[in-house]
This record gives structure tokens, C-alpha cells and sequence, in this order.
């Protein structure tokens, strides 16, 4: 059945949901509280690049399915169903700071005059269901009036968000009454999803447990191929061993340069101050935590293995957002590093297919922005290669060899095999493997 939806927060979250909700035959208002934002989005235009994205918000705008507006209040008057999904960042704590979270309650509360049914999409710390509810009922003019409030964890992942929201695995369903959580299961019933009704705070450690554990195997296979370098043995084979075991299952198993984005680092951190409060220690969880904090340096180290000293060199870094297919570089791997580059003496030209205008805002004159692959890595001494975008992963390496300085990729996501690298005469030092280097005398050859 139609339902009409205001989705408050239009970020990740918020706009790939409220698109793919009026795709499914819902009536949505997107709302921000950033004006420039809802302009943008207004015009046609839209803030964040998500693959299949914008086709989906202009096709649901013409049919009449989805707006976008800055007047919450209206969209709160006139909707059934209030979607919170607004930003929970870390705060320097490590716990999640919910203080959009209860802004939007209270707003929801001065608008609340009839009876509707709250959602909380966004990643909340456990028990913020309960304060969602106290903060809307103080903020009502007649707290007299009954509403609900549901918890609906998101699983979206970027670069694959619309994809992920129409095959969606599951849909969790957190709530007090049947009733609500029935309505809220409903909305999502035309993608045939397998639904798990749970109380409130079961839904909240769903997500932040789904991330925790995705991050736990992360950070296992990166301990487990700092061992295979130490023992000679491959960790892309490792994983693949491992993996075909079901009990295990081979996602998340890629080595690299440590998890980042804009969820695993705070939701780890956010779980793990959940536990000191509750006075339980969670060891476990701290030890991910710290692994994917040295391994986002792994490569620098490697890098200084190979040059040495890199006071006065030149380091080309392939790949700036925390993953391909996204221009987002929240806690991206590329922002502990690059500014280490730097400190260390290095120039650094950097490019990105997609983050080049982030990247602007987190770098600025600190850094080269390169134009493309052949020209960011051209007279460099060496090339890092730090997220797995595809033009990075087929490069034409007899190009790459005659363009750096020397011959030398430090690649953080094991793009390519060791086998074809020593083919092509190049060093190449990989997380987990064996690194094939060069001898002088094939340098002279190179060089020559
Ligand atoms: N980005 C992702 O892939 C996923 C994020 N999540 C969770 O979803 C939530 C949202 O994340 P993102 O969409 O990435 O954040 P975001 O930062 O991209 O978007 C949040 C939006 O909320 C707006 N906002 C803040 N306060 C507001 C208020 N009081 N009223 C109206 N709008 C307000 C901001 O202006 C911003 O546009 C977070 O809790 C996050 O942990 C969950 C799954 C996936
Ligand atoms: O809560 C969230 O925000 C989301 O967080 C992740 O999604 P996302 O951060 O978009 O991206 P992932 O594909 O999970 O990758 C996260 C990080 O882990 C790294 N990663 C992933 C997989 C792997 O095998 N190895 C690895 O290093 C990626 O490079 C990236 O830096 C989860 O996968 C989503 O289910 C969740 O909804």
C-alpha cells in the first residue's frame, strides 16, 4: 500500500531510501537542513556520486513520486511516516553523537499533532529508540497523542546503494508494538525482502554488530597476511582457502590497507564505547580496532623499505575515496597517508576518478592533483595504489614501466599478480605477499 514518507537528513542514507521508497510507489519528501543541499537536488542536480542514482531521483521526480524540500515542518504535517536519517558522526569520545538525532525528534515533536509512526534509519547507540520517544513527546504541544517509534537499521553500502536497497537481503524491523512494526515491514514489501521483527534495542545492535563483525574479518585477514609476508606465503590464497569453507564465506576477506568510510571506523568506535559504559571490557573488538589503525600505515613502511629516505621524492597515489565507486573519503585509508607522505618529505600528486573535488577539500595546497593515471604517476619514483578503482586495476604496466622514475608499486589492494609484475620488470611490493623487487642490474636494464 502507498504510504506517504518524509525522509529527514537526505545524505547517503536519506536520499538513496527516499528514491528508492517513491521507486517502489511511495509518496516521499525528501528534507534537509542543508539548504544548499535541497537546491541542488531541486535543480536536478545530486550532491553525492552513487552509481544509478540519479537517473532513479530524476525518473521518481517526474513521476510526481519524489520532491525535496526545506520545509520540514510541512513534510512532517504531511506525511504518515517520519524517516530519521541524519548523520551520527563519532564524537571524540568514540561514542556516536546523536545530537542531529534529537534535533530532528524535537522538530518531529512541535509538528506532532496526529498520530504517526517514527523510523529511525540512521545507526543509533542502543536505547536512543527510548530517548527518540521522550525527546518527541516533550517537544509535542499535546503529549497526549499516541505515535510510534521503530528502529530500521540501514545496510546499504556505498557504490552499490541503490542495488543494495532493490535486492535487499533483509529488513530489520525494531519495535514495541506489532502494529508499527507491521506498517513500517509494509513500506518494504514489494522488494519481497525476508523481514526480522526484533524489540528496539535488538535492531540498534544489529547494525552496529553487522558492521562490527565485518570489520572483525577485515581485520583478521590483514593480521593473518602481515603473517603471510613474514612466512612467505600468499594471502590471496589464504582467503580463497578459507573462504570456500561456508561457514567462513569468502566476502570480506580482502587484505589491503585497513577498513575506512564513513561507518566501520565510528560504528567500531561507538560499540566499543558502548561496552566501557556497560563496564564490559571488549577486548575483541579494541584489537580490530587497532589492527586497521597500524595497517592503514603498512603501506608508508613498505614504501620506505623500497626508496629509503623520501625526503625530496616523488610518490604518485592512485586512489583517494575509502572505496571505487564512491566520492566519499570519510576516514579514507588515503588521509592517514598522504599527509604522512608529506611530513616525510615526499611530493605528492594524487588523483582520484571521482574524489578529485573532496580530496581539494581535505589536501589543499599540501598535494599535486593529478589529471589522469599516466599523468599523475609520470616522472614519480614510485606509484601507490590505494583504492581498487578498475582504471587502476588494468593499467597498460608497460606504460607504467617507462613512465615512473623507477620502476616501484606499492599497491594497498592487491590489484595485480606479483607474477605479472616481475614479468613486466617491475618492484612491487603488495600487503600479504611476497614482494618481487628488482635487482640493480634490472634497473640499469630499465633505465637503459
Ligand atoms: N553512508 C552509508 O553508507 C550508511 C550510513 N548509515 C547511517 O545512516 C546515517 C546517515 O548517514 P549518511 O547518509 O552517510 O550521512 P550524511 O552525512 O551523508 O547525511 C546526513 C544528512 O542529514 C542532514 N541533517 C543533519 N541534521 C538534520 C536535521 N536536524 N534535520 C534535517 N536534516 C539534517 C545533513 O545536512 C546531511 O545532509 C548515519 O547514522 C550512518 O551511520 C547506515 C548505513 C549506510
Ligand atoms: O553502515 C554502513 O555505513 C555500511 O558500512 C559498510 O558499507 P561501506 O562502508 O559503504 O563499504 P564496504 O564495502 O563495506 O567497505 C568498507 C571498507 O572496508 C574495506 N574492505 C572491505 C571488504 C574487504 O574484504 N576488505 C576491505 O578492506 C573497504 O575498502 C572499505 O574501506 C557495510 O558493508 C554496509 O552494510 C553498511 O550499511
Amino acid at each position: 500500500m502507498m504510504r506517504t514518507i518524509a525522509m529527514i537528513g537526505t545524505g547517503y542514507v536519506g536520499l538513496v531510501n527516499g528514491t528508492c521508497l517513491a521507486h517502489i510507489g511511495h509518496q516521499v519528501q525528501c528534507c534537509d537542513a542543508n539548504l544548499d543541499k535541497i537546491e541542488l537536488l531541486q535543480q536536478g542536480s545530486i550532491p553525492i556520486y552513487e552509481p544509478g542514482l540519479e537517473a532513479l531521483v530524476a525518473e521518481n521526480v517526474t513521476a510526481g513520486r519524489l520532491s525535496f524540500t526545506s520545509d520540514i515542518a510541512s513534510a512532517i504535517e504531511q506525511s504518515e511516516l517520519l524517516f530519521i536519517a541524519v548523520g551520527t558522526p563519532m564524537s571524540e569520545t568514540g561514542a556516536a553523537d546523536i545530537s542531529y538525532v534529537r534535533a530532528a525528534a524535537e522538530l518531529i515533536g512541535r509538528h506532532l499533532t496526529v498520530s504517526k509512526t517514527i523510523v529511525i534509519k540512521s545507526t543509533v547507540p542502543l536505547g536512543t529508540g527510548r530517548n527518540v520517544e521522550n525527546w518527541i513527546r516533550m517537544a509535542m504541544p499535546d503529549p497526549h497523542i499516541p505515535f510510534d517509534v521503530v528502529s530500521n537499521p540501514e545496510f546499504l553500502r556505498e557504490g552499490s546503494a541503490v542495488a543494495d536497497f532493490m535486492k535487499m537481503e533483509r529488513c530489520i524491523v525494531g519495535a514495541i508494538r506489532p502494529e508499527a512494526a507491521k506498517l513500517v515491514a509494509d513500506c518494504f514489501e514489494p522488494l519481497g525482502t525476508r523481514t526480522h521483527f526484533t524489540s528496539p534495542e535488538s535492531a540498534e545492535m544489529i547494525k552496529y554488530a553487522a558492521n562490527a563483525f565485518l570489520a572483525t574479518k577485515i581485520s583478521f585477514i590483514n593480521a593473518v597476511a602481515n603473517l603471510c609476508e613474514r612466512y612467505g606465503a600468499d594471502v590471496e590464497d589464504v582467503a580463497r582457502g578459507i573462504g570456500s569453507d561456508s561457514r567462513i564465506g569468502s566476502a570480506f576477506l580482502r587484505a589491503g590497507i585497513g577498513y575506512g568510510g564513513s561507518c566501520f571506523p565510528k560504528d567500531t568506535h561507538a560499540l566499543s564505547w558502548m561496552a566501557d559504559q556497560a563496564g564490559y571490557e571488549f577486548g575483541l573488538l579494541k584489537e580490530v580496532i587497532h589492527t586497521n589503525e597500524e595497517q592503514k600505515y603498512m603501506l608508508l613502511r613498505k614504501l620506505v623499505q623500497a626508496l629509503g629516505d623520501l625526503h625530496g621524492t616523488k610518490i604518485a597515489v592512485l586512489g583517494l575515496a575509502f572505496k571505487p565507486n564512491t566520492d566519499d573519503m570519510r576516514d579514507a585509508p588515503s588521509l592517514a597517508l598522504i599527509p604522512a607522505l608529506v611530513a616525510a618529505g615526499a611530493h605528492v600528486r594524487v588523483y582520484d576518478p571521482v574524489a578529485m573535488t573532496e580530496a581539494r577539500k581535505w589536501f589543499g595546497n599540501s598535494v599535486e592533483y593529478g589529471t589522469g593515471v599516466y599523468q599523475t604517476i609520470s616522472g614519480c619514483d614510485a606509484c601507490m595504489i590505494v583504492t581498487e578503482w578498475n582504471e587502476f586495476t588494468s593499467m597498460d604496466l608497460n606504460q607504467v614501466r617507462q613512465l615512473l622514475a623507477k620502476p616501484i608499486i606499492v599497491d594497498g589492494r592487491n590489484c595485480y599478480s606479483p607474477a605479472i609484475m616481475q614479468e613486466h620488470q617491475i618492484e612491487y611490493h603488495s600487503i600479504g605477499r611476497t614482494a618481487t623487487v628488482n635487482t640493480e642490474a634490472n634497473y640499469n636494464y630499465i633505465v637503459s
